[in-house]
């Protein structure tokens, strides 16, 4: 293959020296996001879970574009993203956090306090299908963010679409889920096929959804940034 000269590549893998740029060129996070990540770093390889940095500077931005006040956050872990959508939600604001389990739950709780968001953040330990049903009837969110267990995208889209208002933002993460979604086949047999399954029917879905504005993004593992049309 010929030499490429500088300035053609329009779509650039990004590199770990990439990466590190481009969050280096980011407005600096500050300590309380410096120590959550730090200490689920130290949780081991699970931490891969965790939103990069890149994409929690992303989550609070779109929240205060949208003046968002109460935003849905389906998959906690140790919370950086329910962090990132209380920082950003207006005065009088919530987030609403689920997880199947407690056991992240103190590094998210420290930090939450610690950032002074944790009177807006709603912590329930449950599958998000229960949190989900539990909802008051006339529950509405301005954003609801998909970051749980992959296979049920669908379902939870089928589930929430209804609760998101007009002009809200629907944010699904791993939506490239690591190349897998090109060729599902190419996924080991089980978990990870089933989930590369059903990212591929959501991104499906959403691109031919008549009442969506649909983009996504290669930022990280991919992100789908859809806004419901007023
Ligand atoms: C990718 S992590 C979430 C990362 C998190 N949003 C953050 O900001 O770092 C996925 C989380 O979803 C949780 N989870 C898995 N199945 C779930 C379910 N059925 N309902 C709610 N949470 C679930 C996992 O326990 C895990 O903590």
């Amino acid at each position: 293959m010929p030499a490429q000269r500088f300035g053609e590549v329009k779509h650039l893998p990004i590199s770990p020296a990439m990466r590190d740029y481009m969050v280096r060129s980011c407005s600096p996070s500050d300590p309380v996001v410096e120590s959550l990540v730090t200490q689920t770093t130290e949780i081991g390889d699970l931490a891969i879970m965790m939103v990069p940095q890149e994409q929690a500077a992303l989550l609070t931005l779109l929240t205060r574009l949208i003046a968002a006040r109460n935003v849905l956050d389906i998959g906690t872990f140790t919370g950086l993203s329910a962090l990132s959508f209380a920082r950003g939600v207006a005065p009088g604001g919530r987030v609403l956090t689920c997880d199947v389990t407690e056991r992240w739950a103190n590094i998210a709780r420290e930090h939450w306090k610690r950032a002074e968001v944790a009177d807006r953040i709603d912590f329930r330990i449950a599958p998000a299908q229960d949190t989900l049903r539990a909802l008051a009837p006339g529950t509405a969110f301005d954003i609801v963010f998909l970051d749980a267990d992959k296979e049920n995208y669908p379902s939870y889209f089928r589930a929430v679409e209804p609760l998101l208002r007009p002009g809200g933002l629907l944010i699904v993460d791993n939506v490239l889920f690591n190349g897998y979604v090109l060729d599902p086949q190419l996924a080991q047999a089980g978990l990870l096929r089933d989930a590369s399954t059903a990212l591929r029917e959501l991104n499906a879905t959403l691109a031919a959804h008549a009442r969506f504005d649909t983009v996504m993004l290669p930022i990280a593992d991919g992100l789908t940034i859809a806004r419901k049309k007023d």
